[in-house]
């Protein structure tokens, strides 16, 4: 020690190594990771939140006049569709909103799949085959009485009659009309249900009886179980899109950390940033937001303005 005129002596030098239990750098490092696989988990929730606040979007199709307009009027307990026997009678994507088994569901009703000649009923099934693209769960209809019993046939009548889905989607296929069933069909296509495979899970149904409702009830609320998950069990969903966007930005950010990190000649300047940013990302949705954030969620969600 030589008093106040030695300075250099009281500095702690600045190249030497810190010792392990001072370095703070790997617990950040660890740290970091840990967030962005927790993070990432999250996100990878196959849209359970936005399902549950938003509702299952399930799309009626089939070919004209199997009963797809029937179905939902049994479904919603009520005449939301026009019945006819002319095949072709739905045109517009007719929609309801319903709560099966305390999952929300948002069920609409589409024109029949042909290759039709009248344009406006052409525009339907375009519109119908639109609806299929972004659907979460497709509940196919076919007419039990003019059906292959026998669960390969069932299923090549399914394949022709789906146009290919952008994402494999989840699907009942119902067989309705079950009271029309004569001779030994409706045991055969009982048999079939039950098998299973290659099927979807199957129903056969009357919707002029209600005859096979409860199992088709029951099928609905196991598919929709399993897109929505419980919500009550595990980590929170994340129940909007805004959320996902932050949490997504977030992670990018706390990657661009970790390869800062990595980089042999990483600014510790520039990964501090990243963090800094995550950091931002994550107040938007915890609370830190900002102007821009307020006047989105008013426009969002109360619509003010609009
Ligand atoms: N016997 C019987 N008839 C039914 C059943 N379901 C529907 N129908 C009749 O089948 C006809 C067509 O029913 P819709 O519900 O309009 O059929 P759709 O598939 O919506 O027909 P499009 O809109 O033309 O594609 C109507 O006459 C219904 O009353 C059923 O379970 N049993
Ligand atoms: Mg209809």
């Amino acid at each position: 020690w030589g008093g106040w005129d030695t300075p250099s002596l009281v500095c702690v030098p600045p190249l030497l190594p810190c010792p392990p239990s001072l370095c703070s750098l790997p617990a950040v490092d660890a740290t970091v990771r840990a967030l962005e696989q927790e993070i990432g988990a999250h996100l990878q929730d196959g849209r359970r939140g936005e399902l549950l606040r938003g509702g299952v979007h399930a799309v009626i199709a089939g070919p004209p006049n199997v009963g797809k307009s029937s179905l939902l009027n049994l479904l919603c307990q009520r005449p939301a569709a026009i019945v006819s026997p002319v095949a072709g009678t739905t045109r517009d994507v007719v929609e309801v909103a319903l709560n099966v088994g305390g999952y929300p569901l948002v069920l609409s009703d589409t024109a029949g799949l042909r290759d039709a000649t009248d344009p406006i009923e052409q525009e339907g099934v375009s519109r119908a085959r639109d609806r299929l693209q972004q659907a979460d769960l497709v509940l196919a209809v076919l007419d039990a009485t003019t059906v292959a019993t026998e669960p390969v046939g069932l299923g090549a009548a399914l394949g022709s009659l789906l146009p290919p889905l952008a994402a494999p989607t989840p699907c009942i296929l119902v067989l309705n009309k079950a009271d029309l069933l004569r001779g030994g069909s409706g045991g055969a296509l009982r048999d079939a249900c039950a098998r299973g495979n290659p099927l979807p899970p199957t129903t056969l149904l009357s919707c002029k009886t209600g005859e096979g409702l409860d199992h088709l009830l029951e099928l609905l609320g196991q598919q929709l179980a399993r897109l929505c998950g419980d919500p009550l069990a595990g980590s929170p969903s994340l129940t909007q899109s805004r959320h996902s966007l932050h949490l997504g930005d977030c992670v990018v950010a706390l990657a661009r950390y970790g390869q800062e990190r990595r980089w042999p000649r990483g600014d510790l300047g520039l990964a501090a940033e990243r963090l800094r940013l995550a950091r931002r990302h994550l107040g938007r949705i915890t609370g830190q937001v900002g102007a821009e954030d307020i006047l989105d969620i008013i426009f969002k969600d109360f619509c003010v303005g609009k």
